[in-house]
């Protein structure tokens, strides 16, 4: 079989014709490439980046939990993973990974988790995703609004925003209180992602002009529980009042609020709830140690002492429940130098204080604390070796966040609770079923170090320092009085003089309503000794003592915030005097003091004091009704439970939150019927009170009586007679009525028409005459005065001159006592021009034989003088003249 020519030989060389065909086809292939390739790059980046996002987000709904351990496993921008892992977050915490997905669908999302378990991360990336999907710009205004209980937090979150959001465009901003508004309010509305407190916030939605939320897009509500309660209820009203209703919202909190009515304020559509702790066995972090002591209120400072002089290589914080305590252990801790360094964060000190020590406890490793509960809820200070907690917590919530200040994201902690035997078991099975696993430790007492008697001497030296021990020691009774569970705390168990000694004091302060109340006690038992003997108890408030109270705490919050700024109460070294400001604070205790006295007092004390708290009621409401800057300022200033008004106001008064909430809606019901007052309701209230007009009346010369205002109206005095008021206003007869009266007034005005033009044709007639004379008139004097005219240009008028003639009679007419005064100016001029004075007839109408026959018909008056001395007189007479 012999081979085609055609097919090549194994040998042979390759077709150059198919070669170039294929090379060809190969070619134009690539050259296509690189232009589909060119004309990709030629896209503008706003497009390119278009088509990224529509790419993320067609797989959003792929998102599957299960599959989730690393950010880079969401759907999300370059930009939010290139800013998480710079800042050294790769995996995911289990919080982050349930909620991140679901926010990023677009949905509401209410998050909860126990403390340092990543909750920042968990809406902070949403909100970045939210934005750069929407390709946000600084025009777009503000997208964003992330909303924290306290200013420490706000910054916090804000620091870790600027962190991991460093790659993207949106402008971010801290607003909270105490800082220069102005300042603030230039720069607010280019701000895209705003983090704030809620009082400053509402404070430039009220103030800040051209400030709004039209187009947000994300609400977050970090701390939502402690934002939606009643601390925050009338702000965040206001707030939400001001946001759009579409929108996304985003709750989270380590103890999530469950309460319906909360959530139906925000107007959440369909939430997803994200318990990631839900069904774990402790609602605290594994990692955290936590212990209570049982110990004797005047023991509690040395134990602090003691336990500060065992840890001095630690980092701890202690909570304490108010300011004044905090302020003054702070100092006397100080003095007795136990070798760590201390430092003191409460509401009463300056913002900007408030945030070195915030950053002074961040950067150090060994330090401790004194802290009110401002520092409870959110702050990250790294590596936390202690919680304690001084004073007891008001509730198990408090506890949970405070003891979170340890123990976060995987780390070891500890946290000791200091209770009173009579906290002790409320407590504990609070805790317990909270699913908090305490264990009581007991104290060494070979180990406890007494400072009672240094602190004595301290006082004893620093007349200062005394005072402040003394609204300590005032301080804190009462925050244990005001707290809503009187299971957990009795201020009758108290041993308070025994804790008075223990503060340094050599006697304890008078506390006027822990005396009245000690007082009431006895006086049940006397009253009930015919019946049986009964145990003195400790008294509880009735619901009107707490309205005054309330109204009480209000009002002097309002006095507070009115006044001037606080002194940094953590600076050493005051002066010894009282200052005035202390003082007011005594007064302001003695009058609550008085307060408490009076509600318990005798009956007609107690009517006395209805009156009093009504006004005081209408205070808290004006309170209530006042902006929100103060009540974002007064919520910080004290922080929860802070000092003896703040928070805890709002639930310390042994109402649960439905009574509140009821009591609230009668005052608010209350302003809205007074709002509802209608003009004719108005109109029936005061014709019932026989209200009348007030009446100008005035008397002609005559004596005849003219009323002025209101003028009487012919048909309202018929009617004023006629008029039946029993069933109100009839609305016919008012129709009527004020048809005469429409009557009546243009009759009125028709008659005032007409005396006006008949004055008028008067006063025309008068001025024509008038005008006439002065023709007449004018023409004489031209005449008269045309031949001096020229010297006589000072415009002097002679009129002016007093009459020399004194020989004259007063009965000549004044024409001719004008001129006679002329005269005798003129005929000095005339003797000044030597001219002839001798008389001549007036013999005819021309102007000049009127002029002279003029000038001849006065009476040359001689002096007897020269010429200069003539010429005197008439400039002495002159001058005494002008
Ligand atoms: N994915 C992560 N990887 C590493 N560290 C993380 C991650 N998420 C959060 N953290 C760290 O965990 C710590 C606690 O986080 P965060 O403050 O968000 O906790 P939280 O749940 O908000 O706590 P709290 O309830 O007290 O407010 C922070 O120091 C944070 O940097």
């Amino acid at each position: 079989m012999g081979k085609t020519t055609d097919s090549p030989g194994p040998g042979s060389r390759p077709d150059p014709v198919r070669s170039f065909n294929h090379w060809k086809k190969k070619h134009s292939h690539k050259q296509s490439q690189k232009k589909q390739l060119r004309k990709q790059l030629k896209k503008p980046e706003w497009q390119v980046e278009r088509e990224v996002i529509s790419r993320l987000m067609q797989n959003y709904e792929k998102i599957n939990v299960n599959e989730i351990t690393r950010f880079s496993d969401f759907p999300l921008s370059k930009k939010t993973l290139k800013g998480l892992q710079e800042a050294q977050y790769r995996l995911v915490t289990e919080i982050q990974k349930q909620t991140i997905g679901l926010a990023l669908q677009g949905k509401d999302v209410l998050g909860a988790a126990k403390t340092g378990s990543g909750k920042t991360l968990a809406f902070l990336v949403p909100v970045l995703e939210a934005l750069y999907r929407l390709q946000w710009t600084s025009t777009d205004g503000l997208g964003v609004l992330i909303i924290s209980p306290t200013r420490e937090l706000a910054y916090q979150t804000f620091e870790v925003l600027r962190k991991v959001g460093k790659n993207h465009d949106f402008s971010a901003g801290l607003i909270i209180g105490g800082k220069d508004l102005k300042h603030e309010a230039e720069r607010i509305n280019n701000i895209n992602i705003l983090v704030c407190t809620p009082g400053r916030l509402l404070q430039h939605m009220d103030e800040t002009i051209c400030f709004h939320a039209t187009n947000l897009q994300m609400l977050v509500l970090d701390e939502a529980d402690r934002i939606l309660d009643m601390g925050f209820a009338d702000t965040m009203n206001a707030i939400i009042e001001n946001l759009p209703k579409k929108r996304q919202t985003l709750l989270f909190s380590a103890t999530q609020t469950k309460s319906v009515k909360d959530l139906a304020r925000l107007s959440l559509k369909n939430p997803e709830y994200v318990w990631v702790h839900e069904k774990a066995k402790y609602s605290t972090p594994a990692t955290l140690e936590q212990n209570y002591i049982v110990c004797e209120l005047q023991q509690k400072i040395s134990v602090l002492y003691s336990f500060l002089r065992s840890h001095l290589k630690k980092k701890s914080i202690v909570f304490f429940s108010s300011c004044k305590e905090v302020q003054y252990l702070y100092r006397v801790f100080c003095r007795l130098r136990p070798g760590i360094s201390i430092l003191a964060l409460h509401g009463r000190q300056q913002q900007m204080r408030r945030m070195e020590v915030y950053n002074e406890f961040v950067r150090k490793r060994a330090a401790v604390l004194f802290a009110t509960d401002i520092a409870a809820r959110g702050l990250d200070f790294p590596a936390v070796n202690w919680v304690l907690q001084f004073d007891c917590p008001e509730d198990a919530n408090t506890y949970i966040h405070r003891a979170g200040r340890t123990a976060r994201y995987k780390e070891d902690g500890e946290a000791l609770l200091i209770l009173l035997p009579s906290e002790e078991k409320g407590m504990v099975q609070q805790l317990l079923q909270k699913k908090v696993p305490v264990k009581e430790i007991k104290i060494n007492p070979e180990k406890l170090i007494d400072v009672q008697k240094k602190l004595e001497s301290f006082l004893a030296q620093d007349q200062d320092l005394k005072e402040r021990a003394q609204r300590c020691f005032v301080s804190y009774i009462r925050s244990v009085y005001l707290m809503k569970n009187k299971e957990i705390f009795d201020v009758s168990k108290l041993h308070i003089s025994e804790y008075a000694l223990s503060l340094g004091l050599a006697v304890a302060p008078r506390v006027r309503f822990l005396q009245k109340m000690q007082k009431q006690p006895i006086k049940e038992l006397v009253v009930s000794q015919d019946n049986k003997v009964s145990e003195p108890r400790a008294p509880s408030l009735t619901n009107d003592e707490v309205e005054e109270f309330r109204a009480y705490f209000n009002e002097k919050m309002s006095i507070l915030q009115k006044g001037g700024k606080r002194p940094e109460g953590t600076e050493y070294g005051l002066t010894n005097g009282i200052s005035d400001e202390d003082e007011e604070e005594k007064e302001d205790e003695e009058e609550m003091e008085e307060k408490l006295g009076k509600s318990k007092g005798s009956q007609p004390q107690s009517v006395a004091s209805t009156d009093e708290s009504q006004k005081n009621k209408e205070a808290a409401v004006q309170f209530l009704d006042r902006g929100d800057e103060e009540e974002e300022e007064e919520e910080e200033e004290d922080g929860l439970g802070a000092d003896f008004f703040k928070v805890k106001r709002h639930n310390v008064f042994g109402l649960d939150l439905k009574e509140n909430k009821a009591l609230q809606k009668k005052e608010a019901s209350k302003s809205t019927v007074k709002k509802k007052v209608t003009k004719v309701a108005e109109a029936k209230k005061v014709m019932k009170r026989n209200f009348k007009v007030n009446k100008k009346i005035t008397f002609t010369d005559e004596g005849e009586l003219v009323q002025q205002w209101p003028q009487m109206q012919k048909s309202v005095l018929k009617d004023t007679e006629e008029e039946d008021d029993a069933g109100g206003i009839n609305l016919d007869k008012a129709k009527e009525r004020l048809q005469e009266e429409d009557k009546f007034d243009k009759e009125e005005y028709r008659k005032k028409i007409k005396a006006k033009h008949r004055e008028k044709r008067l006063k025309e007639r008068e001025a024509r005459r008038e005008a006439n004379k002065r023709q007449v008139k004018s023409k004489d004097e031209e005449e008269a005065f045309l031949d001096w005219s020229d010297d006589d240009d000072d415009g002097f008028d002679p009129s002016t001159l007093p009459d020399p003639d004194k020989y004259r009679s007063s009965e000549e007419s004044d024409s001719e006592d004008m001129e006679n005064k002329i005269s005798s100016v003129t005929k000095k001029k005339q003797g000044m021009r030597k001219r002839n004075n001798s008389q001549v007839e007036d013999t005819g109408p021309t102007s000049r034989n009127r002029k002279k026959a003029k000038w001849e018909t006065l009476e040359p008056l001689d002096t007897g003088l020269s010429l200069a001395e003539d010429e005197e007189l008439v400039l002495h007479l002159l001058k005494s003249q002008s």
